[in-house]
């Protein structure tokens, strides 16, 4: 049996002005400071102590995993970090106020581009101010493979390769792994993992900062289908809270 711990990033400073992010660099508002901070104190209390620690290249996951670590006092855990955990790449939409956009495409485009599984939104600009060509922080990346925009089916076959190469050995190994990364790629990583199907995936939101543990039985599949909040109350009013942006 293996344990893995999921962890999406605190609040960000996007989060809290009701923008589409992706893969522009927010870094956490006061308050996700506080919500990385209390998601280590949750896991410390749970007994739950990881290994290891892989995060995506994202300011905002590597302050949570940072802040977390230290309420926990696991600041020393090795840690591992990788462009596949990032978030979904969102495409044209990056910057745009998420309101706004609903409020001038309609519900429907707005849930398609946000939740439903194959339509990406549309490519961003590389002139566009906020595109990430040319970032130096992608500068070992191959160009083809540096999204323009991203449906969730996109992340889920850019993450999956590093769940197999890099996250099950560590599994394997009989570690605890956590993982510190962000409202859809860990969907991804969730829909892999419960077998969620493709419709039902736009249902699933996942709240910022508090832990989800899985137990994995020997094959790596799921004690418990979606998993522990080591803070149910508070990981429901928190869903609730994401499935309402824009409204
Ligand atoms: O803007 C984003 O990058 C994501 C996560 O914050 O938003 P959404 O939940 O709308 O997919």
């Amino acid at each position: 049996m293996a344990t893995l711990v999921l962890l999406r990033h605190g609040e960000s400073e996007w989060n809290a002005k009701g923008l589409f992010t992706g893969w522009v660099d927010a870094g956490l508002s006061a308050k996700g400071e506080e919500e990385a901070r209390r998601g280590g104190r949750l896991l410390s209390d749970a007994g739950v102590r990881p290994d290891v620690v892989h995060t995506s290249l994202l300011t905002r996951a590597i302050q949570t995993a940072n802040l977390a670590l230290g309420a926990a006092d696991l600041l020393w855990l090795p840690v591992t970090r990788s462009w596949r955990l990032n978030e979904r790449h969102y495409g044209a939409l990056q910057g745009k106020d998420k309101a706004q956009t609903r409020a001038e495409f309609g519900d429907e485009q707005f849930m398609l581009w946000r939740r439903s599984y194959d339509t990406p939104p549309p490519p961003i600009a590389d002139d566009d101010e906020f595109s990430q060509a040319g970032e130096a922080r992608y500068a070992l990346l191959p160009e083809e493979l540096l999204p323009k925009t991203e449906c969730l089916k996109d992340v889920v076959e850019r993450m999956l390769p590093y769940w197999y190469d890099a996250i099950v050995p560590d599994l394997a190994d009989g570690k605890i792994v956590l993982v510190v990364a962000h409202g859809n790629s860990l969907r991804a990583l969730v829909k892999h993992l419960d077998k969620i199907d493709d419709d039902a995936i736009a249902g699933l939101n996942i709240p910022t900062g508090i832990p989800l543990v899985y137990e994995l039985n020997d094959d790596f599949t799921p004690v418990t289908k979606g998993g522990q909040y080591l803070d149910p109350d508070a990981a429901k009013a928190a869903i609730e809270a994401v499935a309402n942006q824009g409204r």
